[in-house]
């Protein structure tokens, strides 16, 4: 049996459960994570003993370190990630779908199906020599037990979670990430519920065995049993496959529990906007992943007056409150962004909250101790260790940094985070706004008819693909309210949960306090490829004109497919647009929208008669409007 502190809580079920996947998986130590800063350095020496983090100079970065994942594990990995609700309908067509016991049996050995029935089993997981995945995956390594809060702690909106890992670098991750340790353990207090997340690098050490600066299995699972809110993750040491209170708690087991519950878990920043005049409002924002999140998020607003605030940048989880609004928190503590493309130029304020206790993946290192990726500066410098540990000089031909290199820092160091990004009663949403990368076709920006048509709208977004997830860059494919990859259910029941929601407000008369719904596109390309819009700090424009749509101060057109600025409605002055620019943002060409409109009864038939009829409505209605 491993060695180890004991548990330090009276929680007899968590008590139990740590015993379990500690007697399945064989780890030599047994570590409860206590969150504390001393423990974070602890560990994050160990990582550099190891090999995982090279300490950055102190004076330059404090307390910060770079590491490089083995070139195979660098993003999410979707074809790898299951939903196992017992009914595969509850998966849906565009998950990828396991039956649980079966997946359990490939896990743990047994397959019994049922936990704990053998009368002569050593344990709930079955006897060793069974097999399975997480057989003795821990061995020779330390197993961290991480309770963590998603929201802030004593939040009515907040949950928690234990995540069990073999892996230091997820256990410092967790402590930027999510409020972590000893304080969750009290709030969890003797019976409080948690989700089980078990996290495995699946590179067990033999005896004798040397180890690697990043262990993982070229096997890979990251497995989600809806029903039992529980998570197990194989093979993989890198973000939203390690993480686990992120995509994998937070979006895919939340929206269930959000389905369940009446509420909603987003993949959307949440941001404040305060206007020269006027009352502050908050917007979310939901874009497929590396479609500008973080960048929107903390954007430095380009028109005197106006500026914004930072509350989260990837995920909200959102709940009716008593006054009929929707009210959001963002459930995570830190950011995980995407490192190229961020500089002072395009987001400083990302770069200032990165000055100190960060980590850094898979981006390059210069020769005096510090990081570097594309995009950070104009020159690059004349040397680096690029990503992979290789001599890069400005004529290598490759880039320095992974296009899906991270950095993880606490939020809280954000110049412009909001004062309230911690208010556990959350903040009011007065708009949401969907969007994707879209070369062609999508204006700027386009407000919904009401709830139902912003519901189709965010059913339908489609955007290029980016280096987030494993796959071909720049292929289009539709990724709806951007949750294609973290739905934890059938998609076309989510659209259902949507439309409902809008229905339930109408019922109680709250149907003028829903956030109004809108579609943004900064990516739309000219002949010659090149972005037309500026994007950045400029899309504090189109912020603009849809806070003053709020409060009826700006003139909209109508169109066929919603409402875009009425000429010389969006505040362009000075951005040097030509008309023809203007053209192609700001209008509706109704050849395009009719072959746009002819792919969607394909992308609704997906979810079959999962799909609510207020969508083919909506359909029905866009075509009418298209003549
Ligand atoms: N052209 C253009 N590019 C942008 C804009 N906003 C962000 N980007 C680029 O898009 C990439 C991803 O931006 P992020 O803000 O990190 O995207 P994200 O949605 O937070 O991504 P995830 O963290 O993966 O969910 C970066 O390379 C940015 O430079 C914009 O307004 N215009
Ligand atoms: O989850 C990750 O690995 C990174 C991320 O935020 C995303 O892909 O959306
Ligand atoms: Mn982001």
């Amino acid at each position: 049996m491993a060695r180890g502190i004991a548990a330090p809580t009276e929680h007899q079920e968590l008590i139990e459960w740590v015993g379990d996947i500690a007697e399945l998986t064989q780890p030599d130590e047994i570590v409860w994570c206590d969150g504390s800063e001393a423990e974070y350095h602890r560990l994050a020496e160990e990582l550099v003993a190891k090999g995982t983090f090279t300490r950055l100079d102190p004076t330059l970065r404090p307390n910060s370190y770079y590491a490089a994942s083995d070139p195979s594990d660098v993003a999410r990995v979707e074809d790898r990630t299951f939903i196992c609700s017992r009914r595969e309908a509850d998966a849906g067509p565009t998950n990828r779908w396991k039956d649980p016991a079966e997946m359990r049996a490939i896990f743990t050995g047994d397959s019994s199906g049922a936990a704990g029935t053998g009368g002569e089993k050593s344990g709930p997981f079955g006897r060793p020599g069974d097999g399975g995945l997480f057989r003795g995956s821990m061995r020779g390594r330390t197993m961290y037990v991480v309770p963590f809060c998603m929201g802030p702690l004593g939040s009515p909106l907040s949950a928690m979670g234990v995540e069990i890992t073999d892996s230091a670098y997820v256990a410092v991750s967790m402590r930027t990430m999510t409020r972590m340790g000893r304080a969750v353990l009290d709030q969890l207090g003797t019976d409080g519920a948690f989700v089980k997340a078990v996290h495995t690098l699946g590179a067990p050490l033999a005896d004798g065995r040397a180890d690697v600066p990043w262990p993982c299995n070229t096997t890979k699972y990251i497995s989600h049993f809806p029903e039992t809110r529980e998570i197990w993750s194989y093979g993989s040491g890198y973000g939203g496959n390690a993480l686990l209170g992120k995509k994998c708690y937070a979006l895919r087991i939340a929206s269930v529990m959000a389905r369940d519950e009446g509420w909603l878990a987003e993949h959307m920043l949440i941001l404040k906007l305060t206007p020269p005049r006027g009352e502050a409002r908050y917007v979310a924002a939901a874009f497929p992943s590396a479609c500008g999140k973080t960048n929107l998020a903390m954007l430095e607003p380009t028109i005197s007056g106006w500026s914004v605030e930072t509350v989260g940048d990837d995920i909200a989880w959102m709940r009716f409150g008593e006054d009929g609004r929707l009210y959001a928190i963002n459930p995570e503590a830190g950011f995980f962004g995407v490192a190229p493309g961020t500089g002072q130029h395009t987001n400083a304020n990302a770069m200032k909250t990165m000055y100190g206790n960060s980590v850094f993946t898979n981006v390059a290192l210069t020769d005096d101790g510090d990081v570097w990726w594309e995009g950070m500066t104009e020159q690059p410098p004349a040397h680096l260790t690029d990503w992979k540990g290789d001599d890069w000089t400005p004529d290598s031909g490759t880039p320095a940094a992974h296009p899906n290199a991270r950095f993880t820092v606490p939020a809280a160091q954000c110049p412009i985070i909001a004062p309230e990004w911690e208010d556990p009663r959350g903040v009011p949403i007065s708009a949401i706004l969907f969007g994707g990368r879209r070369a062609s076709a999508v204006p700027l920006v386009t407000e919904s008819f009401d709830w139902q048509h912003g519901v189709f709208l965010g059913a339908n977004i489609a955007s290029e693909k980016t280096a987030a997830a494993e796959g071909k860059v720049g292929e289009l494919r539709r990724d709806p309210f951007a949750m294609l990859p973290f739905c934890g259910y059938n998609m076309g029941d989510y659209f259902g949960h949507w439309v409902a929601l809008g229905k339930d407000a109408e019922r109680k008369g709250d149907r003028d306090k829903l956030p109004k719904i809108y579609y943004v596109n900064w990516f739309r390309k000219d002949a010659d490829g090149r972005f037309v819009w500026p994007g950045f700090g400029e899309n504090s424009r189109v912020l603009k004109w849809i806070v003053e749509r709020l409060s009826g101060d700006a003139a909209g057109v109508e169109t066929p497919i919603g409402v875009l600025p009425a000429q010389g409605a969006l505040d362009t002055d000075g951005l040097g647009l030509s008309p023809a620019d203007l053209d192609l943002l700001l209008t509706v060409d109704r050849e395009v929208w009719r072959e746009e409109a002819s792919l969607i009864p394909a992308h609704l038939e997906t979810y079959g008669d999962h799909t609510p009829p207020e969508l083919w409505a909506e359909y029905e209605a866009l075509v009418a409007r298209l003549g």
